[in-house]
């Protein structure tokens, strides 16, 4: 729960999205005496492509919602910089062979990033709408889960390092969705019926294989089966798929799973049967670890405990693990129990042993 009284005279910005979450910021800081400045990031489609873009009817809804509420909106380009550095970073770590995660990336590079660069300095805190929460234990500001274990966003947060934790406020953080919906009708928000949008955040309904594939285009190469060498079919492209893959590849006499990939010669795994040991990993190392505590002068970062939960990928779940500390910034992660579909590129997102407070990510390289 946020302490409206003590963030009364704090320079607020809200990032107004004009889907329902952040309109439900909006009108929750609005009834708390708070008069934020609302601001609508613009991702621009990539040169002249025509990409299906909701982008005009979101900025109509932001605009709706800030004359409703009275309060100031502008419009924020972070074109170049997500296409700069967002794109770039995913397309790299595609080609290269690598689960990447943009939306993890445009958290901590753009919302918190660039926007803080061009306008989020002139403000104490900078408000979003996403499912997660902070809170302040011994002296330090952390990252802490939202009771909404399906909408917990703390995972697409855990690359945002303290400084931008710092000035972070989830004022719908402590909220279950439904209720979020709830208010939204009630309040009879313009957007209160509104699908939540599916695709990459800011890219309105593209969905991950079509943004690959404007870059990257099709590469076909043999499916192989690891245990025998037998080739059953072809791939588009190695980075449409991904390692612990069971749907999509299309071919008879499955179920087969995703198990490896050979970039050098462009050659896709694949392994039979509902267990292979080659789709479970137990061990594996963390690289480039963020921690996301805000920690004020003078106060270390908090050290990882021995025991820990994680999670891969974004599912209600955290599994539990012992942590090893292997060197500056890298870990190795023991799961108590095999974990499904560990992919090299992916964040492996660590939280306290009850997944309440969130400790930061890092990178997974094998
Ligand atoms: N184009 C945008 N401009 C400004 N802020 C944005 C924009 N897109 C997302 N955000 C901010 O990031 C938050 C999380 O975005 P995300 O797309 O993950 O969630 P969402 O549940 O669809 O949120 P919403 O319902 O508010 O669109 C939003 O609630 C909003 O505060």
């Amino acid at each position: 729960m946020i302490d409206y009284d003590e963030i009364k005279n704090r320079r607020t910005a809200l990032l107004l999205s004009g889907g329902v979450d952040s309109s439900v910021v909006l009108y929750e800081m609005v009834i708390h005496g708070l008069r934020p400045d609302c601001f609508y990031i613009k991702i621009g489609p990539e040169e002249k492509e025509e990409w299906d873009c909701t982008s005009e009817e979101d900025l109509e809804m932001a605009t709706a919602m800030t004359a409703r509420f009275g309060c100031k909106l502008d419009v924020v380009d972070c074109h170049k910089e997500y296409w700069g550095q967002v794109t770039r970073y995913t397309m790299e770590k595609v080609k290269a062979g690598y689960t990447p995660n943009p939306d993890v990336m445009c958290n901590r590079l753009i919302k918190f990033g660039a926007f803080d660069e061009k306008m989020g300095h002139g403000y104490d805190l900078i408000a979003t709408g996403h499912y997660a929460q902070t809170e302040w234990i011994n002296g330090r500001k952390w990252l802490t889960t939202s009771p909404d274990p399906v909408k917990d966003q703390t995972d697409f947060l855990a690359q945002i390092e303290g400084w931008q934790l710092r000035k972070a406020l989830f004022p719908i953080g402590h909220f279950e969705k439904n209720e979020v919906r709830e208010i939204a009708e009630r309040e009879h928000l313009i957007n209160a019926k509104r699908r939540d949008s599916q695709g990459i955040c800011f890219l309105g309904n593209i969905d991950y294989n079509e943004y690959v594939r404007r870059y990257l285009g099709e590469q076909v190469g043999d499916v192989i089966e690891l245990e025998t060498g037998k080739k059953i079919g072809t791939h588009k492209g190695l980075w449409f798929h991904t390692i612990g893959q069971r749907k999509g590849l299309g071919f008879g006499g499955g179920p087969w799973f995703v198990v490896k990939k050979d970039v050098a010669q462009n050659i896709l795994y694949v392994s039979h049967g509902y267990d292979p040991a080659t789709a479970y990993k137990q061990t594996f190392n963390v690289h480039d670890f963020h921690a996301t505590t805000y920690c004020p002068d003078g106060v270390a970062q908090p050290e990882l405990p021995l025991r820990v939960t994680f999670k891969i990928r974004h599912t209600p779940e955290y599994l539990p693990a012992a942590i090893e500390q292997t060197g500056d910034n890298t870990y190795m992660i023991h799961a108590d129990s095999k974990v499904h579909g560990v992919a090299p590129g992916q964040f492996c997102v660590v939280y306290d042993e009850r997944h309440h407070r969130c400790y930061g990510s890092g990178e997974i390289t094998w």
